[in-house]
């Protein structure tokens, strides 16, 4: 079937699109994630049919390897429920035949009850059956539901930092958290509804080869332009929701901004409101349109597959009524016949139903797959040698070139950080401070270059244990939705309670953050998630002191710092800068542009464009004629002018 999907391009089956949407809504481009669905609409009945035993066994190994019980329950019962079909309109059967016998109304009445008694159990089993099944199939969802995403999480909170970086990789999880995830239960279920919908074919066949074989033709006859029906029918319905999809996220992401309390601000203060309203009308008229259209075609299709139905079915009256006629078949079982192809009817279409899903969501489950197979590969497991900590952390010619850029990041820099110092990184925005810090944290590895670890390749520690000695204080932190509490102990969360290491209070107090905290009504209790009930925001700064506390209740051998006072007023900052001083155990790389206070680490590395340009003690670099005095002098200023100003424009003189 080779129709095309998205607000761009009009499906034939859509009926003919009038091309305005084209006009009206050129920004709405198909995701990245629509591949699959395009992948679905040019693939016919057929070539979908044929792989679906693959499918199956797919489905059924995810589903066994989740709850083998409920598997075998669902498929189990599904078949059992089967039998009693054939059952039931065997009985049928045999009460049909007593009841058009000759003789009086009550004998003929009475001679049909022990098949009515048959067929009632057989029909009341059945139901129990069904019902279980599906109560089994029911567990199954949220089970598989819950492994695979633990699954996924399991690989995306292991892999390196670097594969974030890297386009593509970012672009496959989405697509995977998007869809490809939720898909595992999906093909089960489908598969599931498959089976059922095939047994519920193959029982009525079974019973109606038992009843009279010639009858199974007639029952073909009718089954085959359902089964044509049913298909067009599913795919129909399947491409119109899939045709309307980017519109919907669009609708979707237009009123995520028009009723949100992050977004309420800039909404406010840019004054959106009508700008946004306006875009939602604008889609939203494209989307009516075309829902309206896919009604039109909708019915088309219904109306074209009703009367498909319809000519079978007195196609197959025909036969039937021929048959009866020149005695072939007896009254009763042509009766049965026709209760036959009803239930066959509902089986088959459940059977088609399921086989479009399954194979259209396979596809989405395949990403998935994929993407966990790479995501495997991109967990940085290093050789594995016991990392117990460092005296000196050694970069020689260290260089970093983020994927699909031209210039490296950090470009050939040498320098060594010694346990017991601070050291601070300076330089203009984009010099690339923060990612030789993330490179000395061991969260990036050098694309050229090494790092030696008391003389040890960086490479062959152990990460875990390598990560474990570093705590990073970062200037794109995350609003962790935790209590203040926990905001600070995450940082060192595994800690038991005879392991050395400060407090929550002194890392908090040490970071400004004790009082700020004791102010909040719960205290270190207080959620911070306005979202949730009873749950307070914090200022920028007062997030930043959480961070800090947080950087420092790790305490770890190395402490990277990066702008962790940006936010912060001059009491906290003059805080926290008292407990960055050096210390024995530790070392310390500080990265501030705020050069004031790195007048006091024992050296300083400028950077420039990814190069080290100079390194020294704050003196030294002053003394030189340097990007670092440019720098200095140019803050100072600011400063000496406004004292200056003051001075001279006070009143008193
Ligand atoms: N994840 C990334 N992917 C691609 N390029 C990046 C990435 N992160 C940083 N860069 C680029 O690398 C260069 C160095 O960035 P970096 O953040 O290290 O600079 P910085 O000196 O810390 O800057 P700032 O003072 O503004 O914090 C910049 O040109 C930046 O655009």
């Amino acid at each position: 079937m080779a129709t095309v999907i998205g607000p761009r391009r009009s499906s034939r089956e859509d009926g003919p699109s009038d091309g305005a949407d084209e006009l009206e809504l050129p920004e709405l481009e198909d995701g990245h994630w629509m591949h699959r669905a395009t992948e679905f609409a040019h693939t016919s009945f057929r070539s979908v049919a044929r792989r679906l035993p693959h499918l199956v066994r797919e489905a059924v190994t995810l589903a066994w390897a989740t709850s083998r019980r409920d598997t075998l329950a669902a498929i189990g019962l599904n078949l059992a429920a089967g039998v009693m079909t054939t059952l039931g309109l065997l009985a049928t059967t045999g009460v049909l035949r007593e009841l058009f016998a000759g003789g009086p109304t009550p004998d003929r009445v009475r001679a049909a009850l022990p098949s009515l008694v048959l067929a009632a159990l057989a029909v009341t089993a059945r139901g129990v059956l069904t019902v279980t099944a599906g109560w089994a199939q029911a567990r199954l969802m949220p089970q598989i539901n819950y492994e695979v995403e633990l699954r996924l999480f399991e690989a995306t909170t292991a892999v390196e930092l670097a594969a974030f970086d890297d386009a593509g990789f970012a672009e496959e999880m989405d697509r995977v958290r998007d869809r490809g995830m939720a898909e595992a239960a999906s093909i089960v279920d489908h598969t599931v509804n498959l089976i059922t919908g095939v047994v519920g074919v193959l029982a009525t066949a079974a019973a109606v080869t038992v009843i009279q074989p010639v009858l199974l033709p007639c029952l073909l006859l009718a089954a085959v332009p359902e089964a044509v029906t049913a298909v067009r029918m599913a795919r129909r319905k399947y491409l119109a929701m899939l045709a309307r999809i980017t519109r919907r996220r669009r609708m979707w992401m237009l009123a995520h901004l028009m009723a949100n309390r992050r977004t309420a601000v800039e909404v406010r203060a840019y004054q959106m409101r009508d700008f946004l309203l306006g875009e939602f009308r604008r889609v939203m008229a494209v989307e009516t349109r075309a829902e309206l259209r896919l009604v039109r075609a909708q019915s088309a299709t219904r109306a074209f597959g009703m009367s498909a139905a319809g000519v079978a079915a007195f196609g197959m009256y025909a036969v039937l009524g021929g048959l009866l006629l020149t005695g072939v078949v007896a009254l009763a079982a042509a009766a049965t016949a026709l209760l036959a192809l009803q239930s066959a009817r509902s089986s088959l279409g459940i059977a088609v139903f399921a086989t479009n899903n399954l194979y259209e969501d396979a596809l989405y489950y395949q990403d998935y797959r994929d993407f966990l197979e790479r995501a495997r590969g991109r967990i940085g497991v290093g050789e594995g040698r016991p990392a117990p900590g460092f005296d000196t952390i050694a970069l020689d010619r260290v260089s970093l070139r983020y994927p699909d850029t031209d210039t490296p990041a950090v470009d050939e820099v040498s320098l060594t950080v010694r346990r017991g110092e601070v050291v601070a990184l300076v330089g203009e925005n984009g010099s690339g401070k923060t990612t030789l810090a993330k490179l000395i944290a061991g969260l990036y590895r050098p694309t050229g270059g090494t790092i030696h670890w008391d003389g040890v390749d960086l490479a062959e520690l152990d990460p875990a244990q390598t990560a474990a000695q570093v705590a990073v204080m970062t200037q794109e932190y995350w609003k962790f939705p935790f209590t203040a509490g926990q905001n600070i102990r995450i940082g060192r969360h595994d800690r038991r309670a005879d392991q050395a290491g400060p407090t929550m209070e002194d890392a908090a107090r040490a970071a400004a953050a004790h009082d700020m905290i004791a102010d909040l009504p719960f205290g270190y209790d207080t959620l911070l998630d306005r979202e949730f009930k009873n749950g307070q925001d914090l200022s920028g700064g007062q997030w930043q002191r959480l961070v800090a506390a947080r950087g420092l209740y790790r305490d770890a051998r190395l402490l990277i710092c990066d702008e962790p006072s940006a936010a912060l007023d001059a009491r906290a900052e003059h805080a926290l800068f008292k407990h960055l001083r050096r210390r024995p155990d530790r070392a310390v790389v500080l990265i501030t542009h705020r050069l004031a206070n790195v007048r006091h680490a024992d050296r300083i590395f400028v950077l420039d464009h990814g190069r080290l340009v100079q390194h020294g003690t704050h003196d030294e670099l002053m003394a030189a004629d340097g990007l670092y005095r440019e720098l200095f002098e140019l803050q100072a200023s600011g400063y000496l002018a406004v004292a200056g100003t003051e001075s001279g424009g006070s009143p008193t003189g």
